[in-house]
């Protein structure tokens, strides 16, 4: 079995070593441009288009990250780069839900604890107990609830806080209000005081965070996104933390990475700014659960993790 691997950041030595160790009769080499020899999988982030295109003997592609949304935008200007009948597999958790419910967990309690509004009077030297917020008024809403927002709303409902989310398919997740679909959307947003949002970038979510989704949050509410950056219009949050209908935010990603210094994003009080860390890919679990889905397709078996090219996640 030959694998081959390209990313452009990634220490290459330490996958090669690692997928070898863990599939010993696999041939595993860094692709390089040029390479043109067959191979049975291939593992990538951000593929040049040769390194794929016309390898219709492949019998998986594997991105490397949970989101594919680089290479299927790719897809649209190069559709013969995946040969058609390959499939394409992303990251199912490996280790990054735990980062997510991390990130997710300890700012909503940073809020919710009003931390932001002690962290200002600190800076005036002004000691002054404020009124507690109740659980009830915080309900979340976590928008996409498929692997890491699932486990970021049954996180946050260990918490005991009101949680719900919303998808395009009806969840019955213990504890958790599901809302599906766009007909539900005004229902999952009515009330809602924290939105995190963990969705795909597909056609039907790009800009789905604007002035009208802001508009029909609970007053005072928070945003934290964690998915995509074109997901938000950020001008639509600017305006919304300055009419005081937002009242902050906690961003991790943005249409531009990385976010450009005359960004006003940077200088808002009310603004939190991670630069797109919230999960990253750990090797040893995503190696560990590439080599099982390996196996499971030399099995001939249906692993989890295969891309849908038509829905675009
Ligand atoms: N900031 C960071 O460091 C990272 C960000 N990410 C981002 O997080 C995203 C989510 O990852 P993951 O949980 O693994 O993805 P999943 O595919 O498991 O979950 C996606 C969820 O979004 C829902 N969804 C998709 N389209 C729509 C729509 N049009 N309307 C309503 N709901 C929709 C899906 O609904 P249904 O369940 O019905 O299919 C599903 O619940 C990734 O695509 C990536 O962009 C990922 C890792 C790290
Ligand atoms: O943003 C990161 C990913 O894995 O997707």
């Amino acid at each position: 079995m030959d694998i081959i691997f390209h990313h452009p950041t990634f220490d290459t030595q330490f996958w090669l070593d690692g997928m070898q160790q863990l599939i010993p009769d696999a041939r595993v080499r860094q692709w390089r441009p040029g390479d043109n020899q067959p191979a049975d999988y291939a593992l990538v982030w951000h593929p040049p288009v040769e390194m794929l295109s016309g390898h219709s003997e492949l019998k998986g592609v594997f991105a490397l990250g949970a989101g594919v949304d680089s290479i299927l935008s790719k897809l649209q200007t190069h559709p013969d780069m995946l040969p058609e009948g390959v499939p394409l597999f992303r990251l199912e958790d490996t280790g990054m839900a735990l980062q997510m419910q991390e990130y997710a967990v300890s700012q909503v309690l940073h809020w919710f604890r009003r931390f932001d509004d002690y962290q200002a009077l600190k800076l005036q030297a002004k000691w002054l107990p404020l009124e507690d917020y109740r659980r009830e008024d915080f309900t979340i809403g976590v928008l996409g609830a498929g692997v890491l927002g699932g486990k970021v709303a049954e996180s946050l409902a260990a918490w005991d806080f009101p949680v719900r989310c919303w998808s395009r398919s009806k969840k019955n997740y213990p504890g958790i209000t599901s809302y599906a679909g766009n007909e539900e959307l005004s229902d999952f947003l009515n009330g809602t005081r924290v939105l995190i949002n963990l969705l795909p970038n597909t056609p039907q979510t790009v800009g789905i965070i604007n002035s009208q989704m802001l508009n029909q949050l609970a007053d005072e509410a928070y945003v934290m996104n964690l998915a995509r950056g074109v997901h938000l219009v950020e001008n639509d949050l600017l305006a919304a933390l300055d009419s005081g209908k937002v009242k902050a935010a906690m961003l991790d990603v943005f249409a531009k990475e990385p976010l450009p210094e005359n960004s006003p994003l940077w200088k808002h009080p009310r603004i939190a700014i991670t630069p797109h860390l919230a999960a990253v890919t750990r090797p040893q679990e995503a190696m560990e659960y590439i080599a099982k889905t390996i196996r499971e397709i030399e099995k001939g078996e249906s692993p989890s993790g295969q891309v849908s090219l038509h829905n675009g996640y």
